[in-house]
Protein backbone atom coordinates (compact mmCIF):
# COMPACT_ATOMS: atom_id res chain seq x y z
CA UNK A 1 0.00 0.00 0.00
CA UNK A 2 1.23 3.53 -0.78
CA UNK A 3 2.62 5.26 2.28
CA UNK A 4 2.60 8.95 1.43
CA UNK A 5 0.59 11.88 0.11
CA UNK A 6 2.61 14.40 -1.88
CA UNK A 7 1.68 18.03 -1.48
CA UNK A 8 2.80 20.66 -3.98
CA UNK A 9 2.70 24.07 -2.30
CA UNK A 10 3.46 26.70 -4.91
CA UNK A 11 3.82 29.96 -2.93
CA UNK A 12 4.64 33.53 -3.91
CA UNK A 13 8.31 33.31 -3.05
CA UNK A 14 9.05 29.60 -3.18
CA UNK A 15 7.91 26.21 -4.41
CA UNK A 16 7.66 23.46 -1.81
CA UNK A 17 7.07 19.72 -1.99
CA UNK A 18 6.11 17.90 1.19
CA UNK A 19 5.57 14.19 1.75
CA UNK A 20 3.10 13.44 4.55
CA UNK A 21 2.70 10.07 6.23
CA UNK A 22 -0.53 8.50 7.39
CA UNK A 23 -0.42 10.40 10.67
CA UNK A 24 -0.29 13.72 8.80
CA UNK A 25 3.33 14.23 9.83
CA UNK A 26 5.98 15.66 7.53
CA UNK A 27 8.39 12.93 6.37
CA UNK A 28 10.30 14.99 3.82
CA UNK A 29 10.27 18.57 2.64
CA UNK A 30 12.12 20.39 -0.14
CA UNK A 31 11.85 24.07 -0.97
CA UNK A 32 13.24 26.38 -3.63
CA UNK A 33 12.95 30.16 -3.82
CA UNK A 34 12.58 31.65 -7.28
CA UNK A 35 13.04 35.00 -8.94
CA UNK A 36 10.72 37.93 -8.18
CA UNK A 37 10.60 40.19 -11.24
CA UNK A 38 9.76 43.89 -10.73
CA UNK A 39 9.76 45.42 -14.26
CA UNK A 40 8.26 48.76 -13.11
CA UNK A 41 7.08 50.24 -9.81
CA UNK A 42 3.97 48.34 -8.74
CA UNK A 43 4.50 45.52 -11.26
CA UNK A 44 5.32 42.00 -10.02
CA UNK A 45 5.95 39.02 -12.29
CA UNK A 46 7.20 35.44 -12.12
CA UNK A 47 8.65 33.32 -14.89
CA UNK A 48 5.94 30.65 -15.31
CA UNK A 49 8.49 28.14 -16.62
CA UNK A 50 10.53 28.68 -13.44
CA UNK A 51 7.41 28.10 -11.34
CA UNK A 52 7.05 24.71 -13.03
CA UNK A 53 10.76 23.76 -13.04
CA UNK A 54 11.22 24.72 -9.37
CA UNK A 55 8.12 22.75 -8.43
CA UNK A 56 9.29 19.68 -10.39
CA UNK A 57 12.77 20.03 -8.86
CA UNK A 58 11.56 20.05 -5.26
CA UNK A 59 9.39 16.97 -5.86
CA UNK A 60 12.47 15.05 -7.03
CA UNK A 61 14.43 16.33 -4.03
CA UNK A 62 11.75 15.37 -1.49
CA UNK A 63 11.41 11.88 -3.00
CA UNK A 64 15.19 11.41 -3.00
CA UNK A 65 15.34 12.25 0.72
CA UNK A 66 13.16 9.22 1.48
CA UNK A 67 14.52 7.03 -1.37
CA UNK A 68 10.99 6.30 -2.53
CA UNK A 69 9.33 5.45 -5.86
CA UNK A 70 6.27 7.10 -7.37
CA UNK A 71 4.29 3.98 -6.46
CA UNK A 72 4.85 4.81 -2.76
CA UNK A 73 2.74 7.95 -3.23
CA UNK A 74 -1.03 7.50 -3.05
CA UNK A 75 -1.98 10.91 -4.46
CA UNK A 76 -0.89 14.47 -5.19
CA UNK A 77 -2.60 17.50 -3.62
CA UNK A 78 -1.98 20.93 -5.09
CA UNK A 79 -2.15 24.29 -3.38
CA UNK A 80 -0.97 27.60 -4.73
CA UNK A 81 -0.55 31.35 -4.54
CA UNK A 82 -3.93 32.49 -5.80
CA UNK A 83 -4.99 35.08 -8.44
CA UNK A 84 -1.57 34.98 -10.16
CA UNK A 85 -2.39 34.84 -13.84
CA UNK A 86 -0.77 32.74 -16.56
CA UNK A 87 -1.80 32.65 -20.21
CA UNK A 88 -0.23 30.05 -22.45
CA UNK A 89 -0.40 28.75 -26.00
CA UNK A 90 -2.29 25.46 -26.05
CA UNK A 91 -0.24 24.03 -28.94
CA UNK A 92 3.26 24.78 -27.65
CA UNK A 93 2.42 24.77 -23.93
CA UNK A 94 4.54 27.95 -23.62
CA UNK A 95 3.36 31.02 -21.67
CA UNK A 96 2.84 34.06 -23.89
CA UNK A 97 3.81 36.43 -21.06
CA UNK A 98 5.30 36.18 -17.58
CA UNK A 99 2.91 35.22 -14.77
CA UNK A 100 1.32 38.44 -13.48
CA UNK A 101 1.47 38.07 -9.71
CA UNK A 102 -1.43 38.79 -7.34
CA UNK A 103 0.49 41.76 -5.89
CA UNK A 104 0.79 43.45 -9.30
CA UNK A 105 -0.98 46.83 -9.51
CA UNK A 106 -0.78 47.54 -13.26
CA UNK A 107 -4.52 47.21 -13.77
CA UNK A 108 -5.53 49.69 -11.05
CA UNK A 109 -6.81 52.18 -13.67
CA UNK A 110 -8.97 49.53 -15.34
CA UNK A 111 -10.44 48.81 -11.91
CA UNK A 112 -11.13 52.51 -11.34
CA UNK A 113 -12.98 52.64 -14.66
CA UNK A 114 -15.12 49.65 -13.66
CA UNK A 115 -15.94 51.33 -10.35
CA UNK A 116 -16.73 54.65 -12.04
CA UNK A 117 -19.01 52.82 -14.46
CA UNK A 118 -20.99 51.54 -11.46
CA UNK A 119 -20.05 47.85 -11.42
CA UNK A 120 -19.05 47.63 -7.73
CA UNK A 121 -22.30 46.12 -6.43
CA UNK A 122 -22.72 43.78 -9.39
CA UNK A 123 -19.19 42.39 -9.02
CA UNK A 124 -19.66 42.00 -5.28
CA UNK A 125 -23.00 40.26 -5.52
CA UNK A 126 -21.81 37.81 -8.19
CA UNK A 127 -18.24 37.10 -7.09
CA UNK A 128 -18.10 38.16 -3.43
CA UNK A 129 -15.11 40.37 -4.28
CA UNK A 130 -14.35 44.06 -4.33
CA UNK A 131 -13.10 45.45 -7.64
CA UNK A 132 -9.31 45.44 -7.31
CA UNK A 133 -6.20 44.80 -9.39
CA UNK A 134 -5.50 41.90 -6.98
CA UNK A 135 -7.80 39.50 -8.83
CA UNK A 136 -7.09 37.65 -12.09
CA UNK A 137 -9.81 39.13 -14.34
CA UNK A 138 -8.20 42.46 -15.19
CA UNK A 139 -4.77 40.79 -15.43
CA UNK A 140 -6.05 38.46 -18.19
CA UNK A 141 -7.52 41.47 -19.97
CA UNK A 142 -4.19 43.28 -19.73
CA UNK A 143 -2.36 40.35 -21.36
CA UNK A 144 -4.93 40.14 -24.18
CA UNK A 145 -4.73 43.91 -24.74
CA UNK A 146 -0.94 44.24 -24.54
CA UNK A 147 0.74 41.11 -25.87
CA UNK A 148 0.95 41.28 -29.63
CA UNK A 149 -1.47 38.93 -31.37
CA UNK A 150 -2.86 37.59 -28.07
CA UNK A 151 -6.46 38.67 -28.51
CA UNK A 152 -6.73 37.17 -31.99
CA UNK A 153 -5.29 33.88 -30.78
CA UNK A 154 -7.55 33.86 -27.74
CA UNK A 155 -10.61 34.40 -29.92
CA UNK A 156 -9.48 31.49 -32.12
CA UNK A 157 -9.36 29.26 -29.00
CA UNK A 158 -5.58 28.90 -29.16
CA UNK A 159 -4.81 30.29 -25.70
CA UNK A 160 -5.45 28.92 -22.22
CA UNK A 161 -5.70 30.87 -18.98
CA UNK A 162 -4.96 29.40 -15.61
CA UNK A 163 -4.12 30.28 -12.06
CA UNK A 164 -0.99 28.48 -10.83
CA UNK A 165 -2.88 25.26 -9.95
CA UNK A 166 -4.12 24.96 -13.57
CA UNK A 167 -0.64 25.64 -14.91
CA UNK A 168 0.94 22.95 -12.71
CA UNK A 169 -1.75 20.40 -13.61
CA UNK A 170 -1.43 21.18 -17.31
CA UNK A 171 2.29 20.45 -17.02
CA UNK A 172 1.87 17.45 -14.70
CA UNK A 173 -0.46 15.85 -17.26
CA UNK A 174 1.46 17.05 -20.35
CA UNK A 175 -1.47 19.17 -21.51
CA UNK A 176 -4.19 16.57 -20.97
CA UNK A 177 -6.01 18.43 -18.19
CA UNK A 178 -7.01 22.10 -18.20
CA UNK A 179 -8.82 22.39 -14.88
CA UNK A 180 -9.00 24.47 -11.71
CA UNK A 181 -11.02 24.18 -8.52
CA UNK A 182 -13.81 26.31 -7.06
CA UNK A 183 -11.55 28.10 -4.57
CA UNK A 184 -9.11 29.34 -7.20
CA UNK A 185 -11.98 30.15 -9.59
CA UNK A 186 -13.56 32.28 -6.83
CA UNK A 187 -10.52 34.59 -6.92
CA UNK A 188 -10.68 35.48 -10.61
CA UNK A 189 -13.51 38.06 -10.45
CA UNK A 190 -15.08 36.01 -13.28
CA UNK A 191 -16.73 33.25 -11.26
CA UNK A 192 -20.23 33.40 -9.83
CA UNK A 193 -19.94 31.96 -6.32
CA UNK A 194 -23.72 31.38 -6.04
CA UNK A 195 -24.32 29.72 -9.44
CA UNK A 196 -20.91 27.99 -9.19
CA UNK A 197 -20.10 28.80 -12.81
CA UNK A 198 -18.12 31.26 -14.93
CA UNK A 199 -20.17 34.42 -15.30
CA UNK A 200 -20.93 35.34 -18.92
CA UNK A 201 -21.76 38.96 -18.11
CA UNK A 202 -18.42 39.55 -16.39
CA UNK A 203 -16.56 37.78 -19.18
CA UNK A 204 -18.21 40.11 -21.70
CA UNK A 205 -17.47 43.14 -19.51
CA UNK A 206 -13.76 42.32 -19.44
CA UNK A 207 -13.74 41.04 -23.02
CA UNK A 208 -12.36 37.60 -22.13
CA UNK A 209 -13.26 34.64 -24.39
CA UNK A 210 -14.76 31.76 -22.39
CA UNK A 211 -12.75 29.23 -24.41
CA UNK A 212 -9.61 30.31 -22.49
CA UNK A 213 -10.97 29.25 -19.13
CA UNK A 214 -10.32 25.97 -17.33
CA UNK A 215 -13.04 23.54 -16.27
CA UNK A 216 -13.95 24.12 -12.61
CA UNK A 217 -13.88 21.07 -10.32
CA UNK A 218 -14.34 20.34 -6.63
CA UNK A 219 -11.44 20.39 -4.14
CA UNK A 220 -11.29 16.67 -3.48
CA UNK A 221 -11.72 14.10 -6.27
CA UNK A 222 -9.48 12.15 -8.63
CA UNK A 223 -9.12 14.55 -11.57
CA UNK A 224 -6.69 12.41 -13.54
CA UNK A 225 -3.26 10.82 -13.38
CA UNK A 226 0.00 12.75 -13.66
CA UNK A 227 2.67 11.69 -16.15
CA UNK A 228 4.49 10.24 -13.11
CA UNK A 229 1.62 7.77 -12.72
CA UNK A 230 0.30 9.33 -9.49
CA UNK A 231 -3.36 10.41 -9.22
CA UNK A 232 -3.97 14.13 -8.76
CA UNK A 233 -6.75 14.26 -6.19
CA UNK A 234 -6.84 17.59 -4.33
CA UNK A 235 -6.74 21.28 -5.29
CA UNK A 236 -7.28 24.43 -3.22
CA UNK A 237 -5.91 27.95 -3.16
CA UNK A 238 -3.33 28.25 -0.40
CA UNK A 239 -5.44 30.22 2.06
CA UNK A 240 -8.40 27.88 1.75
CA UNK A 241 -6.08 24.87 2.02
CA UNK A 242 -4.66 26.51 5.16
CA UNK A 243 -8.14 26.75 6.69
CA UNK A 244 -8.72 23.07 5.92
CA UNK A 245 -5.28 22.06 7.21
CA UNK A 246 -6.07 23.89 10.45
CA UNK A 247 -9.18 21.69 10.64
CA UNK A 248 -11.25 24.87 10.95
CA UNK A 249 -14.31 22.89 9.89
CA UNK A 250 -16.79 24.53 12.24
CA UNK A 251 -18.69 27.72 11.63
CA UNK A 252 -16.84 30.74 13.07
CA UNK A 253 -13.38 29.15 13.23
CA UNK A 254 -10.67 31.54 12.04
CA UNK A 255 -7.07 31.15 10.88
CA UNK A 256 -4.35 33.53 9.80
CA UNK A 257 -1.43 32.54 7.60
CA UNK A 258 1.71 34.65 7.94
CA UNK A 259 3.49 34.20 4.59
CA UNK A 260 4.40 36.85 2.03
CA UNK A 261 1.01 38.35 2.68
CA UNK A 262 -1.22 37.70 5.64
CA UNK A 263 -4.59 36.11 5.09
CA UNK A 264 -7.27 35.82 7.72
CA UNK A 265 -10.07 33.43 6.79
CA UNK A 266 -13.22 32.54 8.74
CA UNK A 267 -15.44 29.54 8.04
CA UNK A 268 -19.01 30.79 7.49
CA UNK A 269 -20.58 27.42 6.69
CA UNK A 270 -22.88 26.62 3.79
CA UNK A 271 -24.12 30.20 3.35
CA UNK A 272 -22.10 32.98 1.75
CA UNK A 273 -21.97 35.97 4.12
CA UNK A 274 -21.88 39.33 2.39
CA UNK A 275 -19.49 41.62 4.26
CA UNK A 276 -20.54 45.10 5.36
CA UNK A 277 -16.94 45.85 6.29
CA UNK A 278 -15.00 45.36 3.07
CA UNK A 279 -14.04 41.73 3.53
CA UNK A 280 -14.24 39.21 0.71
CA UNK A 281 -16.80 36.46 0.44
CA UNK A 282 -15.07 33.45 -1.00
CA UNK A 283 -15.37 29.68 -1.33
CA UNK A 284 -13.58 27.74 1.41
CA UNK A 285 -13.92 24.34 -0.28
CA UNK A 286 -16.27 22.02 -2.07
CA UNK A 287 -16.24 18.37 -1.04
CA UNK A 288 -18.72 15.68 -2.11
CA UNK A 289 -20.92 18.28 -3.77
CA UNK A 290 -21.19 20.44 -0.63
CA UNK A 291 -19.86 23.98 -0.80
CA UNK A 292 -18.50 25.76 2.29
CA UNK A 293 -18.02 29.52 2.21
CA UNK A 294 -15.62 31.85 4.02
CA UNK A 295 -15.04 35.48 4.83
CA UNK A 296 -11.52 36.63 4.09
CA UNK A 297 -9.36 39.60 4.92
CA UNK A 298 -6.38 39.74 2.55
CA UNK A 299 -3.34 41.73 3.67
CA UNK A 300 -0.88 42.19 0.82
CA UNK A 301 2.32 42.64 2.83
CA UNK A 302 2.93 40.38 5.83
CA UNK A 303 6.23 38.48 6.02
CA UNK A 304 7.25 40.43 2.91
CA UNK A 305 7.95 43.47 5.11
CA UNK A 306 10.65 41.37 6.79
CA UNK A 307 11.92 40.32 3.38
CA UNK A 308 12.17 44.01 2.44
CA UNK A 309 14.17 44.80 5.58
CA UNK A 310 16.44 41.88 4.62
CA UNK A 311 16.82 42.42 0.85
CA UNK A 312 15.96 46.09 0.40
CA UNK A 313 17.60 47.63 3.49
CA UNK A 314 20.14 44.92 4.42
CA UNK A 315 19.02 45.21 8.04
CA UNK A 316 19.29 41.45 8.57
CA UNK A 317 20.87 38.62 6.61
CA UNK A 318 18.08 36.11 7.21
CA UNK A 319 14.38 36.66 7.99
CA UNK A 320 14.59 34.85 11.32
CA UNK A 321 17.19 37.37 12.60
CA UNK A 322 14.43 39.99 12.72
CA UNK A 323 13.19 38.62 16.05
CA UNK A 324 16.52 39.25 17.80
CA UNK A 325 16.80 42.71 16.28
CA UNK A 326 13.25 43.60 17.34
CA UNK A 327 14.01 42.38 20.85
CA UNK A 328 17.12 44.58 21.05
CA UNK A 329 14.79 47.47 21.97
CA UNK A 330 12.14 47.69 24.67
CA UNK A 331 9.35 49.03 22.50
CA UNK A 332 8.74 50.58 19.09
CA UNK A 333 10.17 53.95 20.22
CA UNK A 334 7.14 55.70 18.69
CA UNK A 335 7.81 54.28 15.22
CA UNK A 336 4.95 53.06 13.02
CA UNK A 337 5.64 51.42 9.66
CA UNK A 338 2.70 51.00 7.28
CA UNK A 339 3.84 48.50 4.65
CA UNK A 340 1.42 49.62 1.93
CA UNK A 341 4.02 48.66 -0.70
CA UNK A 342 1.35 47.31 -3.03
CA UNK A 343 -1.48 49.53 -1.86
CA UNK A 344 -3.66 48.41 1.04
CA UNK A 345 -5.88 45.34 0.92
CA UNK A 346 -8.65 44.54 3.39
CA UNK A 347 -10.39 46.34 4.93
CA UNK A 348 -9.04 49.59 3.42
CA UNK A 349 -8.78 48.65 -0.27
CA UNK A 350 -6.72 51.64 -1.34
CA UNK A 351 -4.86 50.86 -4.57
CA UNK A 352 -2.95 54.14 -4.28
CA UNK A 353 -1.71 53.91 -0.67
CA UNK A 354 2.06 53.50 -0.35
CA UNK A 355 4.42 52.56 2.47
CA UNK A 356 5.43 55.02 5.19
CA UNK A 357 7.49 55.10 8.36
CA UNK A 358 6.39 57.80 10.82
CA UNK A 359 7.62 58.95 14.23
CA UNK A 360 11.34 58.98 13.39
CA UNK A 361 13.60 60.89 15.80
CA UNK A 362 17.38 61.06 16.28
CA UNK A 363 16.98 58.20 18.73
CA UNK A 364 15.44 55.82 16.18
CA UNK A 365 17.49 52.64 15.72
CA UNK A 366 17.40 49.60 13.47
CA UNK A 367 15.76 47.75 16.33
CA UNK A 368 12.84 50.18 16.38
CA UNK A 369 12.31 49.76 12.64
CA UNK A 370 12.42 45.97 13.00
CA UNK A 371 9.94 46.14 15.86
CA UNK A 372 7.63 48.49 13.95
CA UNK A 373 7.71 46.09 10.98
CA UNK A 374 6.65 43.11 13.10
CA UNK A 375 4.01 45.16 14.89
CA UNK A 376 2.63 46.32 11.53
CA UNK A 377 1.82 42.72 10.59
CA UNK A 378 -0.20 42.45 13.81
CA UNK A 379 -2.01 45.79 13.53
CA UNK A 380 -3.06 44.95 9.97
CA UNK A 381 -4.44 41.67 11.29
CA UNK A 382 -6.36 43.59 13.94
CA UNK A 383 -7.86 45.87 11.26
CA UNK A 384 -9.19 42.74 9.54
CA UNK A 385 -10.31 40.99 12.72
CA UNK A 386 -12.28 44.08 13.77
CA UNK A 387 -14.03 44.04 10.40
CA UNK A 388 -14.66 40.31 10.71
CA UNK A 389 -16.10 40.66 14.17
CA UNK A 390 -18.40 43.38 12.80
CA UNK A 391 -19.68 40.99 10.11
CA UNK A 392 -20.07 37.94 12.28
CA UNK A 393 -22.60 37.20 14.98
CA UNK A 394 -20.19 34.77 16.63
CA UNK A 395 -17.56 36.08 19.07
CA UNK A 396 -14.12 35.11 17.80
CA UNK A 397 -12.31 33.53 20.75
CA UNK A 398 -9.04 32.38 19.25
CA UNK A 399 -6.95 32.71 16.14
CA UNK A 400 -5.20 29.67 14.68
CA UNK A 401 -1.95 30.66 13.01
CA UNK A 402 0.48 29.16 10.52
CA UNK A 403 2.87 30.10 7.71
CA UNK A 404 6.59 30.95 7.54
CA UNK A 405 6.50 33.97 9.88
CA UNK A 406 4.35 32.24 12.53
CA UNK A 407 7.52 30.64 13.94
CA UNK A 408 8.39 34.09 15.31
CA UNK A 409 7.32 34.00 18.99
CA UNK A 410 7.70 37.77 19.48
CA UNK A 411 5.35 38.34 16.56
CA UNK A 412 2.81 35.82 17.87
CA UNK A 413 2.88 37.26 21.42
CA UNK A 414 2.35 40.79 20.11
CA UNK A 415 -0.47 39.48 17.91
CA UNK A 416 -2.21 38.03 20.94
CA UNK A 417 -1.58 41.22 22.95
CA UNK A 418 -2.98 43.56 20.33
CA UNK A 419 -5.99 41.36 19.49
CA UNK A 420 -6.64 40.49 23.13
CA UNK A 421 -7.46 36.88 22.23
CA UNK A 422 -5.53 33.59 22.31
CA UNK A 423 -3.29 32.89 19.35
CA UNK A 424 -2.75 29.18 18.80
CA UNK A 425 0.02 27.66 16.69
CA UNK A 426 -0.29 23.98 15.71
CA UNK A 427 2.58 21.47 15.67
CA UNK A 428 2.43 21.23 11.87
CA UNK A 429 2.53 24.87 10.85
CA UNK A 430 2.82 23.90 7.16
CA UNK A 431 -0.97 23.74 7.28
CA UNK A 432 -1.39 24.94 3.69
CA UNK A 433 0.45 21.91 2.34
CA UNK A 434 -1.26 19.73 4.92
CA UNK A 435 -4.69 20.96 3.81
CA UNK A 436 -3.95 20.07 0.18
CA UNK A 437 -2.65 16.67 1.28
CA UNK A 438 -5.82 16.09 3.31
CA UNK A 439 -8.05 17.00 0.34
CA UNK A 440 -6.15 14.56 -1.90
CA UNK A 441 -5.95 11.86 0.78
CA UNK A 442 -9.71 11.98 1.38
CA UNK A 443 -10.41 11.50 -2.33
CA UNK A 444 -8.28 8.33 -2.58
CA UNK A 445 -9.45 7.06 0.84
CA UNK A 446 -5.97 7.35 2.36
CA UNK A 447 -7.79 9.08 5.25
CA UNK A 448 -11.31 9.46 6.58
CA UNK A 449 -12.43 12.88 7.83
CA UNK A 450 -12.74 11.57 11.39
CA UNK A 451 -9.03 10.53 11.37
CA UNK A 452 -8.04 14.04 10.36
CA UNK A 453 -9.93 15.81 13.13
CA UNK A 454 -7.81 13.93 15.66
CA UNK A 455 -4.52 14.81 13.97
CA UNK A 456 -4.53 18.57 14.70
CA UNK A 457 -2.26 19.25 17.68
CA UNK A 458 -1.40 22.47 19.48
CA UNK A 459 2.26 23.50 19.64
CA UNK A 460 1.97 26.74 21.59
CA UNK A 461 -0.77 29.06 22.83
CA UNK A 462 0.02 32.79 23.17
CA UNK A 463 -2.20 34.55 25.71
CA UNK A 464 -2.76 38.31 25.86
CA UNK A 465 -0.62 40.06 28.49
CA UNK A 466 -0.85 43.72 27.48
CA UNK A 467 -2.69 46.34 29.55
CA UNK A 468 -5.78 47.54 27.70
CA UNK A 469 -4.63 51.18 27.95
CA UNK A 470 -1.39 50.35 26.10
CA UNK A 471 -3.28 48.34 23.51
CA UNK A 472 -5.66 51.19 22.79
CA UNK A 473 -2.88 53.78 22.63
CA UNK A 474 -0.77 51.74 20.20
CA UNK A 475 -3.71 50.87 17.98
CA UNK A 476 -5.00 54.40 17.79
CA UNK A 477 -1.57 55.65 16.69
CA UNK A 478 -1.40 52.85 14.11
CA UNK A 479 -4.80 53.91 12.74
CA UNK A 480 -3.51 57.47 12.40
CA UNK A 481 -0.44 56.24 10.51
CA UNK A 482 -2.62 54.19 8.13
CA UNK A 483 -4.62 57.29 7.26
CA UNK A 484 -1.38 59.08 6.33
CA UNK A 485 -0.33 56.28 3.95
CA UNK A 486 -3.60 56.38 2.01
CA UNK A 487 -4.21 57.91 -1.40
CA UNK A 488 -0.53 58.72 -1.93
CA UNK A 489 -0.11 58.18 -5.68
N1 LIG B 1 11.29 34.24 11.83
C1 LIG B 1 10.62 35.03 11.00
N2 LIG B 1 10.10 36.20 11.44
C2 LIG B 1 9.37 36.99 10.61
N3 LIG B 1 9.15 36.72 9.32
C3 LIG B 1 9.64 35.57 8.82
C4 LIG B 1 10.41 34.67 9.63
N4 LIG B 1 10.76 33.62 8.86
C5 LIG B 1 10.23 33.86 7.62
N5 LIG B 1 9.58 35.02 7.61
C6 LIG B 1 8.86 35.63 6.46
O1 LIG B 1 7.84 34.72 6.08
C7 LIG B 1 7.71 34.70 4.65
C8 LIG B 1 7.86 33.28 4.17
O2 LIG B 1 6.78 32.54 4.60
P1 LIG B 1 6.14 31.42 3.64
O3 LIG B 1 5.00 30.83 4.40
O4 LIG B 1 7.23 30.53 3.18
O5 LIG B 1 5.65 32.39 2.47
P2 LIG B 1 5.00 32.15 1.01
O6 LIG B 1 4.17 30.89 1.09
O7 LIG B 1 4.20 33.39 0.82
O8 LIG B 1 6.11 32.07 0.00
C9 LIG B 1 8.79 35.59 4.09
O9 LIG B 1 8.20 36.81 3.69
C10 LIG B 1 9.76 35.80 5.26
O10 LIG B 1 10.33 37.10 5.23
O1 LIG C 1 2.04 32.83 -1.36
P1 LIG C 1 1.29 33.25 -0.15
O2 LIG C 1 1.27 32.17 0.90
O3 LIG C 1 1.71 34.57 0.40
O4 LIG C 1 -0.26 33.40 -0.59
C1 LIG C 1 -0.63 34.28 -1.57
C2 LIG C 1 -2.13 34.36 -1.67
O5 LIG C 1 -2.72 33.19 -2.13
C3 LIG C 1 -2.55 35.52 -2.53
O6 LIG C 1 -3.95 35.66 -2.52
Amino acid sequence: MSKYILSLDQGTTSSRAILFNHKGQIEAIAQKEFEQIFPKPGWVEHNAMEIWSSQRGVVAEAKAKLHIENSDIAAIGITNQRETTIVWDRASGKPIYNAIVWQDRRTSKTCDQLKEAGYTDKVKSKTGLVIDAYFSGTKIKWILDNVEGARKKAEAGELAFGTVDSWLIWNLTKGKLHITDVTNASRTMLYNIHDLDWDNELLTLLDIPKSMLPEVRSCSEVYGVSSWGIPIAGIAGDQQAGLFGQMALELGMVKSTYGTGCFIVANTGSTPVSSKNNLLTTIAWQINGETTYALEGSIFIGGAVVQWLRDGLDLVRESREIEKLANSVEDNGGIFLVPAFAGLGAPHWDQYARGIIVGITRGTSKGHIARAALEAICYQTKDVMNAMQGDSKIAIKELRVDGGASVNNTLMQFQSDILNIDVVRPKVYETTALGAAYLAGLAVKFWKLEDLKNQWQEDQKFKPKMESEDREELYSRWSKAVERSKDWL
